[in-house]
């Protein structure tokens, strides 16, 4: 995975990590989102192409030795989203039916396994992290996200790539909530003090009015009004609540689509820059 042992040269079941000595490197955290990876409008249906893009993008650039730690987090797509709105449970509305909890998490358990298996095929050693055995939201479903960072930490430093995903959350007084990719994205590249943070989606960036990319965002005012006049309520206020929690954090930033995704591993500027 680093430039000297390269994840392309461990093909098929052969995926391995290798000796570490880079305890310390910051990571690059980043986000393939449900509406890339699936096909949004068809139940637990995967969008193959762009799955496979996408991990061939990160194989490449894992093989080319720019980035020597990576945490990817996959959103939920037509695997989550549809149990979950079939069940009624969102990030606000939680369920004490534990059979429920078992159809959305073992939604987003199959789709983790379809993300895990293609990058493996790659060379990439990806791992599991599953959100619903690990993460809490102590004070209800208001409250904060309280996410153990030491599995994560540790799969990293012993030259994995961890995958974690969208998933339900045990949330005080409501049961299980569901947890968005986004807010994980959130906690990883804080808590790990991330060196840039990149979610890849089906938008080539963050859109202005005229639905031009806007190149860069650093405060929240600027475009507030742009995200706010977007056509669907809670989508719109989803790009509004990414934007928002991105500006927040000390690493830079990038929204872009699947174009972006190469550029952005290499370490260019890809989309929008939030920042
Ligand atoms: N100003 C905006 N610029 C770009 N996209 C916007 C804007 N306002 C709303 N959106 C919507 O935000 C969507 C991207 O966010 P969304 O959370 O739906 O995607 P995702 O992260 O790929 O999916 P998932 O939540 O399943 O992981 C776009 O498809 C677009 O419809
Ligand atoms: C619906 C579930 C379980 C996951 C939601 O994650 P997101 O797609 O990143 O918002």
């Amino acid at each position: 995975m680093t430039g000297d042992d390269s994840a392309g040269e461990n093909g098929g079941d052969d995926a391995a990590v290798d000796g570490r000595d880079d305890a310390d490197e910051p990571p690059v955290v980043l986000k393939l989102g449900g509406s890339l990876i699936t096909e949004k409008d068809r139940p637990e249906t995967l969008d193959d192409a762009a799955l496979d893009a996408a991990c061939d993008a990160v194989a490449d650039a894992l093989a080319a030795g720019g980035i020597d730690r990576l945490v990817v987090v996959h959103g939920g797509g037509s695997f989550g989203h549809h149990h979950a709105s079939e069940r009624g449970v969102s990030t606000t509305d939680g369920t004490r039916d534990a059979d429920a909890v078992a159809a959305v998490h073992g939604a987003m358990k199959r789709l983790n396994t379809h993300v895990l298996e293609r990058l493996r095929e790659r060379g990439v050693p990806a791992v599991p992290v599953h959100p619903l055995s690990l993460a809490a939201r102590a004070d209800g479903a208001d409250g904060g996200l309280d996410l153990p960072l030491g599995s994560t930490a540790t799969l990293l430093g012993e030259g994995f790539v961890p995958v974690l995903h969208g998933d339900g959350v045990a949330t005080a007084g409501d049961g299980v909530t569901v947890v968005s990719g986004d807010e994980l994205v959130v906690e990883l590249a804080s808590g790990l003090g991330a060196r840039r943070v990149g979610v890849c989606s089906t938008v080539p960036g963050v859109l202005d009015g005229d639905g031009t990319v806007i190149a860069e965002i650093d405060a929240f005012e600027a475009v507030a009004d742009t995200l706010g006049a977007s056509d669907a309520t809670d989508v719109s206020g989803g790009m509004a609540a990414k934007v928002r929690e991105l500006l927040a954090l000390d690493a830079p930033a990038y929204v872009f689509g699947a174009d972006g995704l190469a550029p952005f591993l290499r370490g260019e500027d890809s989309g929008t820059r939030i920042d």
